[in-house]
């Protein structure tokens, strides 16, 4: 079991932000263009603010119509930036929405594309809080905060830029003045990364606490852990919440030391300016342009703090998004391609161990012939899930291999295992959507005769009498009983139509009509097909083909019922006993 996912490093951190910025290449030229537009436009109005001082203070001419010119020009330019600025954060927002979109669906491609016998290890708590919490940061950020900080970002640069282009004394003047905002900067970002990824981790911590005593309720009440739970719980709040207060704690640093650093262009342009200008060295106007331009670079970059804290937080999400790349799915390539032993299975000397210390598997060795019946029966911790799991590719041996014609069963991609092998147990799942979509899922590109047909292989006629058919939504008003629902995902596993079927606990617990019905399902879905069924009643151990007897996790016994009965070994007297039992009840 992995207790963390991975998170990416910086670099590729910023190679997917590379890619992502690539695909919306033209939005991305267009949000600058139109920005830079924007930006441009605004500095017109302070530059024509200092000609009317000189205007005023030359005093020679038509000044009221001079004045008055300029005046309009100013005006003019204000409305023109007004509605570039609102354009280049429109273009913004759409490329936003669609990065955020695209976030997300490699995301979710990349959790689907886990093998199973990955998927099934990994820690649920940090999947659920990447796929929500952080995804969320990252779409809110991309929507919000990417066009808003770009369009910060150019406007800041014209500005630096213009009144460097003004007069280069007054502009050095502010850059220098700027020099405490950058340092705050600075100091800020060398820390909050790490900060970041650390409330986020102790986040998904605490989310994995409650997911797993929720998870595991009734074992809490049975075993009266309740007290261990409540402070396992709280343990991992208040690791969160110092996590979140570390974080907090760099932002109350940041914040004055910024505000105050911003506060000084200004000082020291008008400090320097008036002096010029005492010495006739540069005109009111410009110093008034140079004073109001650096007035309005504190607009920019107070977005570009307020942001900031996002970014980051934000950048720690996308580098927990983005880990699930580095997943590691696969510790062996595969050693064939499926077809070198025909659709055959074969478990050669497998071993397996939940904990490291003690095999529950001892070394099997089983060869399964295509549409053959093959029961595995033994008593309870023999370890037929365990079998029944690493033959439908949900783990792999420690030693040994399971393979199927010629492949290891666990490095098949979920899309190839599902036409080799499922697993069917209890635990069925039906997703809010409609029945049409909930098929799907097995066969995406099946026709609708393909969906009838495989609704009415396991008997699930029921859907012709819902209010819309196949487009019904199932889950909110019209709720799938037990066997309704058994059978929807019946009817996915004739859609994916895999050549060998593994039954565990199927239908052992379910009441006695359901079963029933269930059962009658499930002989739609055999049909044709390999079988191999954990068998808790010999009944069915006595219609299979061969039956395994499992013993302390070794294979003890291999043959038909005849020759185990004969045998009289293991199977034999479970026979006799069960036997005796079902006849004298
Ligand atoms: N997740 C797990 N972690 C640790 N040990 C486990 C786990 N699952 C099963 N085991 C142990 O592995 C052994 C084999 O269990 P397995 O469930 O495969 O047996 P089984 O024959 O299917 O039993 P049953 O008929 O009761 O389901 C048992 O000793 C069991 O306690």
């Amino acid at each position: 079991m992995i207790n963390q996912l991975p998170v990416a490093e910086p670099a590729e951190v910023r190679a997917a932000a590379r890619r992502d910025l690539r695909a919306e290449r033209r939005t991305v030229v267009g949000l600058v263009l139109v920005n830079g537009l924007a930006s441009a436009a605004g500095l017109i109005g302070p530059w024509l603010l200092g000609r009317i001082i000189d205007t005023i203070q030359s005093g020679s001419g038509d000044v009221l119509s001079a004045v008055d010119r300029l005046a309009f020009g100013a005006l003019l330019f204000t409305v023109v930036q007004t509605v570039l600025a609102w354009w280049a954060l429109k273009i913004g927002y759409r490329f936003g929405e669609r990065t955020a979109a695209r976030v997300r669906e490699r995301f979710l491609r990349r959790t689907l594309a886990l093998p199973p016998r990955v998927a099934d290890h990994l820690p649920a708590g940090d999947l659920i809080s990447r796929g929500s919490t952080d995804a969320a940061v990252v779409a809110f950020t991309l929507r919000s905060a990417v066009p808003e900080v770009l369009v910060a970002l150019v406007h800041a640069l014209f500005l630096i830029v213009a009144v460097l282009a003004l007069d280069l004394r007054l502009g050095l003047c502010g850059l220098v003045s700027l020099l405490g905002v950058g340092a705050a900067v600075r100091w800020y970002v060398r820390r909050a990364r790490p900060a970041y990824l650390a409330v986020a981790a102790t986040g998904a911590d605490m989310a994995d606490v409650v997911a797993s005593t929720a998870k595991g309720a009734r074992t809490v009440e049975l075993l009266g852990l309740e007290r261990r739970r409540t402070e396992a719980t709280e343990a991992a709040v208040t690791r969160a919440r110092s996590a979140r207060l570390g974080a907090l704690w760099l932002r109350t640093v940041l914040f004055p030391w910024a505000e105050v650093s911003l506060a000084l262009p200004v000082v020291g342009v008008l400090l320097v300016g008036g002096a010029l200008y005492t010495k006739d060295l540069v005109s009111l106007g410009v110093v008034v342009t140079a004073t109001v331009y650096l007035r309005q670079l504190v607009g920019p970059l107070d977005t570009l703090m307020l942001w900031i804290e996002q970014l980051q937080g934000a950048g720690a999400s996308y580098a927990r998004v983005e880990g699930l790349a580095d997943v590691p799915t696969t510790d062996a390539e595969p050693t064939a391609v499926p077809n070198a032993d025909g659709d055959r299975i074969r478990v050669d000397n497998a071993h397996y161990s939940y904990t490291g210390v003690r095999d529950v598997l001892q070394g099997i060795d089983l060869v399964v012939q295509p549409g053959e019946r093959l029961a595995i029966v033994g008593t309870s911790g023999a370890g037929k899930s365990t079998l029944a799991r690493l033959l439908a590719g949900l783990d792999r041996p420690h030693t040994g291999s399971v393979t199927i014609g010629g492949t290891p069963v666990a490095d098949l991609p979920p899309d190839q295992l599902r036409e080799h092998v499922v697993l069917i147990t209890q635990d069925h799942h039906v997703f809010h959507d409609t029945v049409r979509d909930n098929l799907l899922i097995a066969k995406p590109d099946a026709t609708d005769e393909e969906l009838y047909a495989a609704l009415a292989a396991v008997g699930a006629m029921w859907w012709e009498d819902l209010p819309q058919g196949l487009d019904t939504e199932v889950g909110d008003d019209t709720e799938l009983d037990d066997a309704g629902a058994q059978q929807l995902s019946l009817a996915r596993v004739v859609l994916a139509d895999p050549h060998t079927l593994i039954l565990d606990e199927a239908t052992a617990l379910l009441d006695p009509k359901t079963a029933r019905q269930t059962e009658q399902s499930l002989a739609g879905v055999l049909k044709g097909r390999t079988v191999i069924a954990i068998a808790h009643r010999l009944q069915t151990a006595h219609d299979a083909d061969r039956i395994a007897v499992m013993e302390d996790g070794e294979l003890v016994e291999l043959g038909s019922h005849d020759e185990l009965v004969s045998a009289g070994r293991v199977y034999g007297r479970l026979w006799q006993t069960w036997h005796a039992e079902t006849q004298n009840p």
